[in-house]
């Protein structure tokens, strides 16, 4: 399975948070790892985004960022994973004084190494925050072009009401001017418009979330015809309240309704599970069976940016993994 919704950063672990601050010597506002834990009860989107901005402060040198990566690697690797594509923030970073350089070249080169090392292969996505105007967005994607950083493509994300994808049309002009694959979120707790929106404003091939597509039958109907991939992060949407329980989560629907959902941990060390965690809570409170799962695995090996030859080996994958489910 690939995992194609994926912020690096939300993948620091408490402990992880404690150990980077104690090498860079920074005071953590919080006096253990129970107290930190404490307060991972969200009420909605900022909520979460407010800490997760604030416990990046732990990241400084190129090293703290190829350990978070690497931890990821691993855990993703334990769960199944055998693609990603891993978004990261550089604006949260460089707002706060570390260098461009320094968190992607961190971030890259634990991807570097990662097929050799997990068996996962990797492709790297700067995603912009639409918080921020867009030609703060344009400054960054200027200097990581300039820098020849190795990115795949770009997303969007952060704080989504109000910052619609109208904003950063120039934004994805110049992604695709310079070849890049565009990503983008929406739907998550902005409108169904804004999906709309981002298919055809900013000409985004793949949409992260999208759950709120089902509030509009018309939308379904061409997500469905044109197979757009939805990447659907169940836990993240109970956790940030986007819906209430895992049982009243849309994925059965948004299957039903044959669109191509595939399913990913979004911030798996806030959301309480990285992709494997998120299955087995689907098996366990929707009953999804073997034969959708492989369906979502193989939804997000066709939607990746992966090469055709590392689809056709991955997806030979699968069909290995259905037919022993058959026999069991
Ligand atoms: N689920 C999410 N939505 C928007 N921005 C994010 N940044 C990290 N996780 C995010
Ligand atoms: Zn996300």
């Amino acid at each position: 399975m690939a995992e194609l919704h994926l912020h690096i950063e939300g993948t620091l672990q408490p402990e992880l948070i404690f150990a980077l601050a104690e090498r860079n010597g920074i005071e953590l506002p919080y006096a253990d790892l129970d107290e930190l834990r404490s307060r991972y009860e969200f009420t909605d989107l900022q909520s979460f985004l407010d800490l997760y901005y604030a416990n990046m402060a732990v990241l400084r040198t190129e090293q703290d960022f190829a350990d978070m990566t690497r931890d990821y690697l691993a855990r993703a690797s334990a769960g199944g994973v055998r693609h990603v594509e891993v978004m990261m923030d550089p604006q949260a970073h460089v707002s706060r004084g570390v260098p461009l350089e320094t968190c992607v070249n961190g971030v890259a080169s634990a991807l570097a190494t990662s097929e050799e090392e997990f068996g996962v292969s990797t492709l790297l996505i700067a995603a912009f925050l639409r918080d921020l105007p867009e030609d703060d967005a344009l400054e960054v994607l200027e200097q990581l072009l300039a820098m020849n950083a190795p990115i795949a493509g770009i997303g969007l994300d952060s704080a989504e009401v109000g910052n619609p994808p109208s904003k950063f049309v120039r934004l994805y002009q110049r992604a695709a001017e310079a070849g890049l694959h565009r990503i983008a979120h929406a739907g998550e707790e902005g409108p169904a418009s804004y999906i709309t929106d981002s298919l055809d404003l900013l000409g985004v091939e793949r949409i992260d979330h999208g759950i709120r597509c089902m509030e509009d039958a018309a939308l379904v109907e061409r997500l469905a015809n044109e197979q757009v991939p939805l990447t659907v992060c169940p836990l993240s949407n109970v956790r940030l309240r986007a819906v209430d329980t895992l049982a009243d989560h849309p994925l059965p629907a948004m299957l039903s309704a044959g669109l191509n959902v595939s399913v990913n941990s979004d911030d798996p060390a806030y959301f309480g599970g990285y992709v494997d965690d998120n299955f087995v809570q689907l098996r366990a409170v929707l009953g999804l069976t073997a034969a959708e799962q492989s369906r979502l695995a193989a939804n997000s090996i066709r939607s990746s940016f992966a090469s055709d030859a590392r689809k056709a080996e991955l997806l030979g994958e699968v069909r290995a993994w259905e037919a022993a489910a058959a026999e069991a």
